[in-house]
């Protein structure tokens, strides 16, 4: 496949595809735990494995071992119509009213759905799934598991009967308000600076921390700084017909060229060279990538996929013309190396290889298991307003926001089929912070390993999974597994 600025930029991507030296890796990592200020954790770098994250101290069976925040992460386009969220920290926004309302109004227009949980890392239980709908008396709740992560709340949902348009406008716009939804009070929605209408926020600082990181260069607002807003339509288009990793991708060029930005003034300054040469420029650009020159990667194409999955040319098809449309929208010859499809698909595959689901639980399902929960009586005074309400969301009900992301340290773990870690949100973990929790008694000194996959599989399917990570594991229950197989 021919493709011009490929060979313009050699020289460049090259540059900013050399893996980090192990110093590199140690400052890097040793900065961030402590501008983190997280304790108890080491990376370091071993032959066989490559980077991986070390306890640093003891942490007891049950201990949160590391809340990760990520550096580049979405909620899937699908999902955007059943959880409205903070754009930058997936924190769920608005009211209770909005977030039913909203999904009310997609469903109205028949295009809500939910897909279900696909191959991701990171374990859930979605109890929507598991509500039984029970249609008989109102007020007869059972004496069900209010066990969030695994039980099935006692549904008081009844027949589907959607509700008028008007009531769910009303809804959306805060002039209905359900009873006591103000115990589960939502941060007010703050819009995007760029006035997109697609970006909406939790608080002034997490807008402006998007706008600064990411969004003033993919917004499509009228304050956007893009090129051209109209390629990034197209850009948002495609990405969501196609695959919206894509989406992901351009935040992460966005990213390294608002850094660029940022630097580029103070290295002029230390330097005191007015004309700034073209290795000045690589210098500013391989600080500006640091972040993501550290994730472990290879080409999108050099990813095993599913085996029905598309083909190696197919993929570098639809990232071409999905970075065709981004080139249109904000390239710029000074860091042109990152608008290569080289680049592009190193970052996909980064993405493809160390990504976690990014999940994180809906308000709503506490405020209708606190409905369920209240005792007959006060239940009787409040089921005549809100049973209408909850026979139209129906048990599909969604509420779950689903994403993708990357995180800096979760994604330095490495496997182990005997993992002492998982990745879990808790209760009281309602953003898009992945939490990695000790499942069992971990010492000083020892690896911090999660499963990248179902651990309780047989010996030939697990290795047939990691495979797609490029690895032969060679942890404790493999090869105790492994010699069982060959006797
Ligand atoms: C999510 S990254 C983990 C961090 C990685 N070690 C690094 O250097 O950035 C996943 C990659 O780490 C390596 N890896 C993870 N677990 C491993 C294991 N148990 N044995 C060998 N390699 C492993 C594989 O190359 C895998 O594709």
């Amino acid at each position: 496949m021919v493709d011009g600025i490929d060979e313009r930029f050699a020289e460049q991507v090259r540059a900013l595809l050399q893996p980090p030296t192990p110093l590199q890796v140690q400052e890097y990592y040793h900065n961030l735990l402590t501008e983190r200020q997280i304790r108890g954790l080491k990376v370091k770098q071993n032959v066989e494995t490559g980077k991986g994250v070390y306890a640093d101290l003891d942490f007891a069976e049950e201990d949160v071992v590391l809340k990760d925040q990520m550096l580049f992460g979405i909620q899937h386009s699908y999902n955007k119509m059943d959880c409205f969220v903070c754009s930058f920290c997936f924190r769920f926004i608005g009211s209770i009213e909005i977030q039913i309302g909203k999904q009310l109004y997609f469903q109205s227009l028949g295009i809500s759905m939910d897909i279900e949980d696909h191959n991701g890392t990171c374990s859930h239980a979605s109890k929507a799934s598991c509500w039984s709908n029970s249609s008989d008396d109102e007020g007869t709740v059972g004496a069900g598991d209010s066990d969030s992560s695994e039980g099935c709340a006692p549904s008081i949902l009844g027949e589907i009967n959607p509700l008028p348009i008007e009531v769910v406008e009303s809804l959306m716009n805060g002039e209905l308000r359900l009873p006591l939804s103000g115990k589960f009070a939502l941060p007010s929605v703050v819009p995007c600076p760029g006035d997109c209408g697609e970006a909406y926020y939790c608080s002034e600082s997490c807008a402006k921390a998007d706008w600064e990181s990411f969004h003033s260069l993919l917004c499509i607002g009228i304050n956007s700084k893009s090129l051209c807003r109209q390629a990034l339509k197209q850009f948002v288009e495609h990405a969501n017909e196609t695959n919206d990793i894509f989406l992901l991708a351009a935040k992460a060029i966005a990213f390294t060229i608002l850094r660029y930005k940022k630097f580029k003034p103070a290295h002029c300054e230390e330097i005191k060279d007015s004309a700034v040469s073209t290795s000045t420029n690589l210098s500013v650009l391989l600080e500006a990538w640091k972040p993501i020159s550290m994730g472990h990667k290879k080409g999108w194409w050099n990813c095993i996929g599913e085996p029905d999955d598309i083909s190696k040319l197919e993929r570098k098809e639809l990232a071409l013309t999905s970075l065709q449309f981004l080139r249109e929208a904000m390239f710029d010859e000074e860091f042109g190396a990152l608008f290569t499809l080289e680049i592009y698909g190193h970052i996909i595959g980064m993405f493809e290889l160390n990504n976690l689901d990014l999940i994180v639980e809906s308000p709503v399902e506490d405020y209708i298991q606190f409905i369920t929960d209240l005792p007959d009586q006060k239940k009787k005074e409040v089921e005549k307003d809100i049973r209408p309400v909850l026979n139209a969301l129906g048990e599909d009900y969604t509420n779950l926001c689903r994403g993708t992301a990357f995180y800096p340290l979760q994604s330095c773990m490495n496997h182990s089929c005997c993992p002492n870690t998982k990745a879990f949100k808790r209760e009281e973990d309602r953003d898009g912070l992945a939490t990695v929790i000790a499942s069992r008694l971990i010492h000083k000194g020892e690896e911090i390993t999660i499963s990248y996959i179902n651990e309780d599989l047989p010996y030939e399917e697990r290795q047939e999974l990691l495979a797609d990570y490029n690895f032969t594991c060679k942890c404790s229950k493999c090869v105790r597994d492994q010699s069982h197989t060959d006797v």
